[in-house]
């Protein structure tokens, strides 16, 4: 099989680098985090891309990673940014894709505690907690429709959740 084993998806917190880099091992394949890309053609962090050209110029780059990547034949494991699922071609491209979609899944409390809310996520910079709940609570069907897989993240270790993501893709043991 070509282009992404898996695809991360979920909000702020629940692990998608950290699990993406595990998985991405254990298959010994790359690891291709949007975010990071986004970061990395560009130059810039995203705080900085929020703040000097806005969200909807951050939207545009995240969006042409994610399409690079899906049309890429070169076998990867994909995380998301959080917010990318929310434009439509995104979402679309992931139902179309021939790929295993996953949810990593967070309460609000064990995200607060993992991320500690830093000035490095620009959506969360005014009242962390609230803007975290009011995005999941927007975001939570998007990524319950497009997701193959739901796993919950809360209260287990990346170990933990690298092995039932495995399993989930057929990998395990
Ligand atoms: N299952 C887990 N248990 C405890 N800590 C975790 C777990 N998964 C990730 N972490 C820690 O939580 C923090 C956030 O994880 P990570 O950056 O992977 O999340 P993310 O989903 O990629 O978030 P973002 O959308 O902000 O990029 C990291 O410090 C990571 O080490
Ligand atoms: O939840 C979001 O909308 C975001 C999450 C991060 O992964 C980054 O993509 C960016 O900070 C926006
Ligand atoms: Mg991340």
């Amino acid at each position: 099989m070509s282009g992404p084993v898996v695809v991360l998806v979920g909000p702020p917190g629940a692990g998608k680098s950290t699990v993406g880099a595990a998985l991405a091992d254990r298959f010994g394949v790359p690891l291709v985090d949007t975010d990071t890309e986004v970061e990395t053609t560009t130059g810039r962090s995203i705080s900085d891309i929020f703040v000097e050209d806005g969200e909807a110029a951050f939207r545009d780059l995240e969006r042409a990673a994610v399409l690079q990547a899906l049309a890429d034949q070169r076998p990867c494991v994909l995380a998301l940014g959080g917010g990318a699922v929310m434009q439509d071609e995104v979402a679309a491209a992931l139902e179309s894709a021939d790929v295993q979609v996953v949810f990593l899944d967070v309460t609000i409390g064990d995200a607060a505690s993992r991320v500690g809310f830093d000035t490095s996520r620009p959506l969360l910079l005014v009242n962390p907690r609230a803007s975290w709940t009011r995005l999941m609570n927007a975001r939570r069907p998007t990524y319950e429709r497009l997701a193959d897989h739901h796993v919950q993240t809360g209260g287990r270790t990346p170990a933990d959740v690298v092995a039932e993501v495995a399993e989930r893709l057929g990998a395990g043991g």
